[in-house]
């Protein structure tokens, strides 16, 4: 049983830089501790998706927003069937095209955007029936969940995260991948801090560790502060 109430679900938040290693790590954690997870950038992705899919522009903020009244988003929490759909399509390969990442941040930076996708995200965090959920994000410590019991910035250096996901796409070189996240990093801290950690954050650095490593650590954090007392 968790120390908190059965009724409200522990909300477990981790933000950090591009590549860190936020989706695979909480999406791992959240199924060994029987938890729901939920991948905000997702949701970022997604709407640059429908926003290029519609022919707008994404450095047009007014049509961006416009965008958002035909954005019939859907993601679920299950961390072992994760799918993602705009209207009937399902993006969830399609959102992680570099393409996609090259652009995302131009959405993501519009306030109302933000606005209208912290409130689906909180509401999905409510909403959630399992005892607890893994949140992971750029914001998800500082404001989505600020009040969460447990919060963490999972970090790894520049080289490691290049390295991590080049090694993924075929045909790019670590040095152009890591180009394309250091942009994609400068560009989001203009909006969102996490670079670094907040006060009452906890930094898990996975820049030596391997995967079950850095999925170790972060369950440890959860239970150093949500201790199970049976
Ligand atoms: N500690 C680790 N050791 C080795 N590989 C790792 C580790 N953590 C994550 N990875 C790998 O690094 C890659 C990037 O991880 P992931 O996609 O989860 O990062 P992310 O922070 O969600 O990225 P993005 O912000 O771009 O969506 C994946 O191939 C993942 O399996
Ligand atoms: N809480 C968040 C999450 C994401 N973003 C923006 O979405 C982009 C994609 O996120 P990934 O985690 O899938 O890499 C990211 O580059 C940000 O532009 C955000 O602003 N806030």
């Amino acid at each position: 049983m968790n120390v908190s109430s059965p009724d409200i679900p522990v909300v477990v938040a981790i933000d950090g830089p591009a590549g860190s290693g936020k989706s695979s790590v909480s999406k791992e954690v959240a199924r060994r501790m029987g938890y729901g997870f939920l991948d905000t950038g997702a949701a970022y992705r997604a709407l640059a998706w429908h926003v290029q899919a519609s022919g707008v522009d994404t450095d047009d903020a007014a049509s961006v927003v416009a965008s958002l009244a035909s954005f019939d988003y859907r993601i679920g929490t299950d961390p072992a069937g994760y799918a993602v759909h705009v209207g009937e399509v399902d993006v969830t390969t399609a959102i992680r095209d570099p393409e996609i990442s090259a652009v995302v941040s131009r959405v993501a930076r519009v306030p109302d955007v933000r606005t209208h996708l912290i409130e689906l995200f909180r509401s999905s965090m409510a909403g959630e029936a399992r005892p607890g959920i893994v949140v992971e994000g750029r914001d998800i410590t500082t404001v989505v969940a600020p009040d969460a019991p447990v919060r963490i910035l999972l970090t790894a250096s520049p080289e490691v995260r290049a390295a991590r996901r080049s090694a993924e796409l075929v045909g790019s070189s670590a040095e152009h991948v890591g180009d394309a996240i250091r942009k994609r990093d400068e560009a989001d801290s203009k909006v969102v801090e996490f670079m670094s950690a907040a006060e009452g954050v906890t930094t898990v650095d996975s820049t030596e560790l391997d995967f079950d490593q850095t999925v170790d650590a972060v369950i440890g954090v959860i239970r150093n502060i949500q201790p199970v007392t049976d």
